[in-house]
């Protein structure tokens, strides 16, 4: 095996399947696993540094929840800031906010936008990618606030639902880089 194919199977052992969570239907991919498992972890924030230097993003924006506990390491390890989108109401100061649909649900997020200026270039990192309402709407978020997305990098895309086209039309050329496809 390759190094790469071994990163792969790794992230892809530490991933638990949870059938009708958290409604019957949903396939839920759960990343606790990887998070307790220091290896997995470590390789999950290196790829995601790889990303953030090739594409040569100033900043990291990570979705809450999950987008936190990865992104913030990635942010780290490439020695750039870290900046929450959070979901509605959990910021104190001025915010900009975009509603949007997602597999399960509605939800609205919102950003400090003061946090990012003009010659940001935004490297949106997350575990996984649905239907993709939530990374495109942080993308107009980000867009909103006067700054340019570097690429989108997520540990997981769910194909079948057809987040990524909806993300590059929203996108200007960057990149989404999926680690694992299903
Ligand atoms: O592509 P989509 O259909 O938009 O779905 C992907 C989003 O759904 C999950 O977040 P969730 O809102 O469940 O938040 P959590 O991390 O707080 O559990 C996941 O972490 C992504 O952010
Ligand atoms: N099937 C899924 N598993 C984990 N997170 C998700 N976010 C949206 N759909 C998801």
């Amino acid at each position: 095996m390759t190094e790469l194919t071994d990163i792969t199977a790794l992230l892809l052992s530490r991933i638990r399947d949870v059938a009708d969570y958290p409604e019957p239907g949903v396939m839920f991919k759960d990343i606790t696993p990887l998070l307790a498992d220091p290896a997995a972890f470590t390789a999950l924030t290196d790829a995601f540094a790889e990303v953030a230097e090739r594409t040569g993003a100033t900043k990291v924006v990570g979705l809450e929840a999950r987008g936190f506990i990865l992104g913030a390491p990635v942010a780290v390890r490439a020695g750039l800031g870290f900046v929450p989108v959070r979901k509605a109401g959990k910021l104190p100061g001025a915010t900009l906010a975009q509603a949007y649909d997602l597999e399960y649900g509605s939800a609205e997020i919102e950003i400090h936008a003061e946090d990012l200026t003009a010659d940001d270039r935004i490297l949106v990192v997350d575990d996984v990618l649905a239907t993709g309402g939530t990374a495109e709407a942080s993308i107009q978020l980000i867009q909103r606030a006067g700054a340019e997305v570097a690429g989108v990098a997520v540990l997981m895309e769910l194909g079948f639902l057809n987040g990524r086209p909806r993300l590059e039309a929203a996108l200007d050329g960057a990149p989404v880089e999926a680690l694992l496809t299903v």
